[in-house]
């Protein structure tokens, strides 16, 4: 008969194994329900043993009692933004710059090519695989602490699914709120008669800027990882695409359109390519983030004042209101 200790670890394994099933992978093998019942089975041993509860467990994602207000974060790394392209033109032009600035002849750089989503960036910190902080982006340089209402956002892990977290990751991302959640929230708030959002971001900005957690929570935001800042304790694959699928291994969200492209020609068929499968998202973008895969160019390019060298957004022409 296992210990009640061991009783209540097994079921917090469990419940995040089929977290990451249904959050990362999409790939659910238990009904909603059954989750619920493991769910409620653990929260009913943890109620009857209060001492057992940790803030890692999956039933310690709503905070306890709304802020007063938000404490300022200090970016390690600053937060940088990325330039713009807005035609094949540009686009060649930021290659040949880059080409210009590494000693061999670059033909088929490699670029991991990924969609712009159109949310809110935001960083967080696992210490030792556990979910520690979060922030916005702020001014790049310091932002704002909404640890508690990001524990709510349900893709987003509370513990890392390694056995040999780092000691330090921070994980950078978009968070957003897909079409069919921002259209619900905005029915509800007419039926409500309460002010409704002018899209998306909007609704997404709004909702992680609430002081009170449960409020967040039932708003259906999700997490797509795009990045690595701090990362101690650890040896990073060297191209940005391993990494991103090394995060998306651990429990990460990472967006499924992501590819590599090997030359200019396949990086313009990318963008093309989710410039028509943008309507049927599900979400919203507005463009695509091309960057050089290889990280020791990366390094090699480093980063204007404001923004990096080596990635450039290529935003969609301007869009008449989206009717989402
Ligand atoms: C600001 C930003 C935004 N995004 N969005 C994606 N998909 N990747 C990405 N990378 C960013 O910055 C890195 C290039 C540093």
């Amino acid at each position: 008969q296992p210990s009640l200790q061991q009783q209540i670890e097994e079921l917090r394994k469990t419940l995040r194994h089929h977290e990451y099933l249904y959050h990362v992978l999409d790939t659910p093998e238990i009904p909603d329900s059954e989750y619920d019942r493991l769910f409620h089975q653990l929260k009913a041993l943890e109620n009857s043993h209060p001492e057992f509860i940790t803030a890692d467990s999956p039933t310690q994602r709503v905070g306890a009692k709304p802020l007063t207000s938000f404490s300022q974060i200090k970016h390690e790394i600053p937060m940088l933004s990325l330039d713009n392209v807005f035609n094949d033109d540009e686009f060649m032009a930021f290659v040949k710059r880059i080409q210009d600035r590494l000693p061999f002849s670059t033909e088929n750089l490699t670029f991991c090519c990924e969609p712009k989503l159109d949310g809110l960036a935001v960083s967080i910190l696992y210490e030792n695989g556990k979910l520690v902080r979060a922030a916005t982006r702020g001014d790049g340089q310091t932002g704002e602490d909404i640890t508690a209402n990001v524990r709510t956002i349900r893709n987003i892990p509370l513990q890392l699914l390694t056995d040999n977290p780092p000691a330090r990751l921070e994980v950078r991302g978009e968070i957003f709120m897909p079409h069919q959640a921002f259209e619900n929230l905005n029915e509800m708030a007419l039926a409500k008669g309460e002010k409704t959002f002018a899209n998306p971001r909007n609704a997404a900005a709004g909702s992680l800027r609430q002081l009170d957690p449960k409020v967040t929570r039932q708003r259906h935001l999700m997490l797509n990882a795009y990045g690595i800042g701090i990362a101690e304790g650890v040896l990073l694959p060297d191209t940005h695409y391993d990494r991103l699928q090394w995060l998306h291994s651990m429990g990460i969200p990472v967006n499924k359109e992501i590819e590599l492209c090997g030359g200019i020609e396949q990086v313009l068929k990318f963008y093309r390519n989710i410039q028509e499968k943008r309507p049927h998202l599900g979400y919203d973008i507005d463009g695509t983030v091309l960057k050089v895969n290889d990280i020791a160019l990366q390094e090699k390019l480093g980063f204007i004042s404001k923004a990096p060298r080596w990635a450039i957004a290529y935003k969609f022409p301007a869009q008449e209101e989206l009717t989402v």
